[in-house]
């Protein structure tokens, strides 16, 4: 099957001089979710835009379904939704005829059932008639969702999705993503959350100044670079890792009133009890313990000490 997104040593640099990308290669099937992590700045919003369009190609060629996005613009753009991380809406205009307008747009004719069902999965029916400027931020980002599906893209793309919002909305666009990839829409979500890209991706791809550092199956990601932690704060602040339990990979952290254990998430054994017995043997009380998985930041620091 050929990729509904090829991109081929796409590079690049701004006006400035700042070369956001540096050759980056990628090929994402169709009906897969695909989500790109990276820290601030890594360039994941530069990818997204180079590809809908909005921010030109220094090099290097990106097919959208068989359309280049320079020569075949027009066609490419057709099949492309976007969510962008920043709301544009026009605020005098009300739901319904944002979404209709945007079909139009693309120069589909209109599609009222389409419309109906798209206005109801996002919990925008009763609003329809409300306008824009009505609505909360909550709202206006689901309309921001509608409008880019209005047109029925094949590619869905969606840059920090769930970046300042309520457990309903995130809950409803995971749904959503679901039921899109039931019908075999692709979607690429950017995120700087390892937990995010987990629960929905497919796969990840790893985004670091401008390089793209690692493309791998979530679960495979997962596995290799899954570590949880426990945090240990400690009735009294410590010096040092007693001796007598120097043998633990530990850390003292918050001017040593913590105690962190990483250890890996996937082991029959975390270990977890056994450090406790031997914390409580060696005179050390504690008042609260905290386990977590590692952050992407951990990941990263584990990518670049492995050498990728
Ligand atoms: N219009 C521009 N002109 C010059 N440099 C830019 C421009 N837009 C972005 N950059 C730079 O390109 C790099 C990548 O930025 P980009 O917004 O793509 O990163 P990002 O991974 O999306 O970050 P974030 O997670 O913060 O959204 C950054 O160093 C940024 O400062």
């Amino acid at each position: 099957m050929s990729p509904v997104l090829s991109i081929s040593a796409a590079t690049k640099t701004y006006k400035t001089g700042h070369t956001a990308l540096h050759a980056i290669d990628l090929a994402v099937e169709k009906g897969e979710i695909f989500a790109l992590l990276g820290p601030n700045g890594a360039g994941k919003t530069t990818l997204i835009s180079i590809i809908c369009g909005l921010v030109s190609l220094t090099s290097g060629r990106i097919t959208v379904a068989g359309h280049d996005i320079v020569t075949g613009y027009r066609a490419a753009r057709g099949m492309i939704g976007l969510v962008p991380q920043e709301i544009s809406l026009d605020i005098f205009a009300t739901v319904e005829n944002t979404v209709q307008f945007s079909r139009g747009l693309f120069g589909k004719t209109p599609a009222p059932a389409y419309i109906e069902q798209l206005l109801r999965d996002l919990s925008l029916w009763e609003k329809r008639g409300a306008r824009v400027n009505e609505l909360s931020g909550g709202m206006k980002r689901r309309v921001m969702i509608a409008k880019a599906l209005s047109h029925e893209p094949d590619i869905l793309f969606l840059d920090e999705p769930t970046a300042g919002v309520d457990v309903n909305l995130r809950r409803d666009m995971w749904d959503l993503v679901r039921r899109l990839r039931q019908k075999g829409v692709t979607v690429i979500l950017t995120t700087h959350y390892l937990e995010e890209a987990e629960e929905m991706a497919d796969r990840v791809g790893v985004i670091d100044r401008g390089r793209l550092v690692l493309v791998e199956e979530t679960a495979a990601l997962m596995r290799k670079m899954g570590k949880r932690r426990l945090s240990i704060t400690m009735q009294q602040k410590l010096t040092e890792i007693p001796p007598a339990l120097a043998a633990w990979p530990l850390r003292l952290e918050a001017d040593g009133e913590r105690l962190v254990y990483e250890f890996d998430a996937n082991a029959p054994e975390t270990g977890m009890p056994h450090l406790l017995r031997e914390l409580a043997a060696a005179g050390i009380d504690y008042r609260d313990l905290e386990t977590g998985r590692s952050s992407l930041e951990d990941i990263f620091v584990g990518l670049v000490e492995n050498g990728v």
